[in-house]
């Protein structure tokens, strides 16, 4: 029996070289890699993290920006319970892109997929493009559940990051998990697999099993 929670799938997507592989090195492995080289096709790491008293294990899956991955990387996205989504605050390419990127979620994500924007390299400082606050306004504007900006080279909110989204499902999840019981209450205990959860086979441990280069 494995001693987690949950299991989450969170998906990182954006245009080549906004570091989505080195945010993901420094959250699970709390190294920023010198002279990492490009994704190809899609990668995963896995940490476990604490969320409250649950142990919470999140499979990160880190996609390939390359425009020529994009088939491969599109069929990540459906069973994904978050995706982030990764623009450069010093590369205005990749914030104009995130239309396009969006496209792509709606088409190929679960419709309830937890949505999350990030400016990555806030320690660019003077070569930032994107202010915060225009960063801040595409994700309201957008639907997004979360923005924030962060770094993987110095770790501003990285942590704060991968933390938001497991909780962020967690609280969900739980909340799908009362409406079960509920449901089974109200049944005399009997379930019935009609009732609509959350992919909750895949979720629930111990259940069975650059764009543009
Ligand atoms: N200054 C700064 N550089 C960063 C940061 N994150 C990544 N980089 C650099 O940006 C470049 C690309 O980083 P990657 O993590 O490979 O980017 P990626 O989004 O995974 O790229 P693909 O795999 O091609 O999609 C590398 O040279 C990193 O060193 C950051 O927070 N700050």
């Amino acid at each position: 029996m494995e001693d987690y929670k949950y299991l989450f799938k969170v998906v990182l997507v954006g245009n080549a070289g906004v570091g989505k592989t080195c945010l993901v090195r420094k959250f699970t492995q709390g190294i920023f890699p010198p002279g990492q080289s490009a994704t190809i096709g899609v990668d995963f790491m896995i940490k476990t993290v604490k969320v409250g008293d649950d142990k919470v294990k999140l499979q990160i899956w880190d996609t390939a920006g390359q425009e020529r991955f994009r088939s491969i990387t599109q069929s990540y996205y459906r069973s994904a319970h978050a995706i982030v989504l990764v623009y450069d605050v010093a590369c205005q390419p990749s914030f104009d892109c995130l239309p396009e990127w969006l496209g792509e979620i709606e088409q190929y994500a679960n419709r309830r997929v937890l949505k999350i924007l990030v400016g990555n390299k806030v320690d660019k400082g003077d070569e930032r493009e994107i202010p915060e606050r225009i960063g801040q306004s595409f994700g309201d504007a957008n639907a997004f559940d979360y923005f924030l900006e962060t770094s993987a080279l110095d770790a501003t909110n990285v942590d704060t990051l991968f933390h938001e989204v497991a909780t962020r499902l967690t609280v969900d999840m739980k909340r799908n998990d009362d409406q079960y019981d509920k449901y089974k209450d109200d049944r005399g205990g009997k379930s019935n697999q009609t009732v609509t959860l959350w992919d909750r086979a895949t979720t629930q441990a111990n259940t069975c099993c650059s764009k543009h280069a």
